[in-house]
């Protein structure tokens, strides 16, 4: 029973960081994955410079080490330690995981060896993998079940987030390591101490937040239930399931090749920003670039040229990803190079958020989870693979000068190589991810692109780019189409044409039942927005099924009322928005439109009482109804004059069929004369 006056809905529950012990753990995580982004970037840089004298090879192996000692434990150890913070106490796992991180970085600067700095990334990402699961795991003991979702956002936020802080504060931390060299013993230039410290330390003030954080309860979650198994065995398990969707290969491939170009440069910057003249701070500005071009994409990306299909703004932005690459490792200049660093985070950051709304939306549920889960692991496992090989492969290829007619000398490193081949294989990628999942095959992409850089919608299919021809025909109530399009059927197969005759709605299995419901004249509730989608959803099916096979075929297909029908009868008839109804209708078709609309013009009350029977819902509106209709038909007409025919619907039948042959012929496709006909007795045959 209610009291009332009380508020009986349900509360929302407050945020989630209103809840104070998540918003200590999170302030933990944050300031470790600010701790994080600094060693890998700070330790990368080291290497590179403790080797500086030892020359390009050793140099870029050096670095590709650090990067394969940060990510092997997870590939390798990632399951052992999900169980271990099961068993033991997950806030004491967390805290002694931080002081021992805490203690092991602070023991870099003090060896100074890079064999240690291997030896320690190592160890320290051991470490991580027993805080991780442990936090994992803790969050939803402190979080409600229906908050969960949020404070995985902000923990997706603070992991990803932080890099360009951490990119930024590195270079920062640059410039004052080298200013106070002078004056503090422990500091020179190039030895990244500083930014060591302030890592070390991050990870001291967790363990210090986290042993305050009483409220952990005993597990209620097992953390082996969310931390994942093996990685390879995920990737062969996932391939199964997904790779056999046209959709989600393309997608999967696309953002592994946005992921993987990100990467390249993340992998050589190093180096390459040495080659280019620039030290420590330029190395982390071009970090920060990467990572802050990745987030605007991502906020931006899909603001992005919004009438652009999304299936092929996902092909183009990782296209022009890898031409952007090419460029970054052609021009030789650092400021353009940071301009093109963002613009190809950017890009990256476009087609992976692209990609992953695509794959929550698109893909059907059963596949979802595993798709999710499987891209994860294999981009984990191509970061690791591309951060580790591209120093690798710089390194072989060693340094090049390219002497043009002894006044310039061009510089081709291995860098820069490995930057030129990621480019083409990330632009080659995008063609094949294009090539798989284009919605708009057979359209010109140019001219969708200027159309959506003008802020209009793409350009409309016509059949024409297709091999066959369609024709709609349109009018009111009794106004004659099914009469006339059965005789123009008949007329067009006499001359030997491949016809489809097809009408709406109810052409298609789906169609026969939605015409059931939007005809029955019992269904009265229905509203205007229902009707108008309802009948768009009919559309939709029709093309996909009837109408795009056929005339792919090259077949004649005339249709007994399509697009502009919804136009004049749920955008005039019921008053919706017109540019809703277009919208929609655009969206169902695919934007195809007719090579020839025939408009049977006749009065209302003509048509009306030409027709016999039980009236069905639409017949039974009020005359004033079908007037609006009628108008809006003629005004349709009267806007394209090139695509209609509009004929008097009051003439005999004879005579309208008569102008409708005439202008028909007009169009036909490859008319075949008569004498050849009669020499060869061949049937005509549509071609291009
Ligand atoms: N030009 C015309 N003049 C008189 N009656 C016609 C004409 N065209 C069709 N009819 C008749 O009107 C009725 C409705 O025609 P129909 O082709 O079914 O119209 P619609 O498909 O537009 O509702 C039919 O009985 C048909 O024989
Ligand atoms: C295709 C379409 C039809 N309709 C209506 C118009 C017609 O009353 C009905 C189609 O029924 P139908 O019996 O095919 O009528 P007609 O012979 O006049 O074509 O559906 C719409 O309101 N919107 C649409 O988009």
């Amino acid at each position: 029973m209610t009291t009332p006056g009380r508020n009986t809905t349900r509360r929302k529950p407050p945020h989630v960081l209103a809840n104070a012990p998540f918003r200590k753990l999170w302030t933990a995580m944050s300031v470790c994955s600010l701790g994080d982004w600094l060693n890998i970037i700070a330790l990368t840089a080291l290497a590179g410079n403790l080797t500086a004298g030892s020359g390009y090879k050793v140099q870029s192996f050096a670095i590709g080490g650090v990067f394969v000692a940060k990510m092997l434990p997870a590939v390798l150890l990632g399951p052992l330690a999900g169980a271990f913070a099961d068993r033991f106490d997950r806030r004491l796992t967390m805290f002694f995981a931080d002081l021992a991180r805490f203690a092991l970085v602070l023991s870099i600067p003090l060896v100074g060896a890079y064999q240690w700095i291997i030896v320690a990334t190592f160890l320290v990402e051991c470490v991580n993998l027993f805080w991780v699961p442990a936090k994992d795991a803790t969050v939803p003991n402190l979080v409600p079940r229906e908050r969960l979702e949020e404070a995985n956002q902000l923990n997706l936020l603070v992991t990803y987030g932080t890099a360009p802080v951490a990119a930024l504060l590195f270079a920062v931390l640059s410039v004052a390591d080298e200013l106070l060299s002078g004056f503090v013993p422990f500091l020179g230039a190039g030895d990244t101490y500083l930014a060591l410290f302030v890592n070390a330390f991050a990870y001291l003030a967790s363990a210090v937040i986290i042993f305050t954080l009483k409220d952990i309860s005993k597990a209620t979650v097992k953390a082996t239930e969310i931390s994942t198994p093996s990685v390879l065995k995920q990737i062969v398990d996932g391939w199964r399931f997904v790779g056999g969707d046209r959709l989600v290969r393309g997608l999967i491939i696309g953002m592994l090749g946005a992921f993987a170009a990100g990467g390249a440069v993340v992998g050589v910057a190093k180096i390459y920003v040495q080659q280019l003249g620039g030290g420590d701070p330029a190395y982390g500005v071009v970090f920060a670039a990467v990572f802050a071009g990745m987030a605007s994409g991502m906020f931006f990306g899909p603001r992005l040229l919004r009438e652009l299909s999304r299936r092929r703004l996902f092909g183009l932005s990782i296209i022009t990803a890898g031409v952007v690459l090419a460029a970054v490792a052609l021009v030789h200049n650092l400021a353009i190079v940071v301009m093109l660093t963002v613009l190809l985070g950017a890009c990256a950051g476009t087609a992976w958020i692209i990609g992953y709304t695509m794959i929550g939306l698109e893909v059907e549920d059963r596949l979802r989870g595993r798709t999710f889960s499987f891209l994860q692991s294999l981009a984990r496992v191509t970061l690791l693979l591309v951060v580790a090989v591209t120093p690798t492969l710089a390194g072989l290829f060693g340094r090049h000068e390219v002497v043009f007619r002894r006044e310039a000398v061009y510089v081709f490193d291995g860098s820069s190589l490995v930057l030129l081949v990621g480019g083409v294989l990330a632009a080659v990628v995008g063609f094949v991810a294009l090539r798989q999942m284009d919605d708009r095959r057979g359209m010109s992409i140019l001219a969708d692109l200027v159309a959506a850089v003008r802020g209009q919608s793409p350009t409309q299919e016509s059949a024409e780019q297709s091999r066959g021809m369609f024709i709609a025909f349109e009018g009111g109530e009794g106004s004659g189409k099914t009469t006339q399009s059965r005789l123009l059927a008949i007329w067009l197969r006499d001359q030997g044409f491949d016809v489809v005759q097809t009408r709406e709605p109810g052409s298609t299995k789906v169609g026969m039942r939605l015409r059931a419901i939007l005809l029955d004249a019992v269904h009265q509730g229905l509203s205007a927005r229902s009707e108008a989608l309802l009948y768009a959803a009919d559309r939709a099916e029709h093309v996909e099924k009837v109408i795009r096979p056929a005339l792919h075929r090259g077949s004649l297909v005339i249709s007994d009322r399509y697009v502009d029908s919804s136009l004049a009868y749920q955008g005039a008839g019921r008053a919706l928005d017109p540019a809703d109804v277009v919208r929609i209708n655009r969206w169902a078709t695919g934007g195809l439109v007719p090579d020839l609309t025939v408009l049977i013009d006749t009065p209302p009350s003509v048509g009306l009482a030409r027709l016999g029977g039980a009236a069905d819902r639409i017949e039974s509106e009020p005359l004033e109804f079908h007037e609006r209709v009628r108008r809006e038909f003629r005004a349709l007409a009267a806007a394209e004059p090139d695509r209609y025919l509009v004929v008097d619907g009051t003439l005999a039948q004879e005579q309208i069929s008569l102008l409708i042959y005439d202008r028909v012929r007009e169009i036909l496709p490859d008319p075949v004369p008569e004498e050849s006909e009669d020499a060869t007795g061949t049937i005509p045959v549509i071609r291009d």
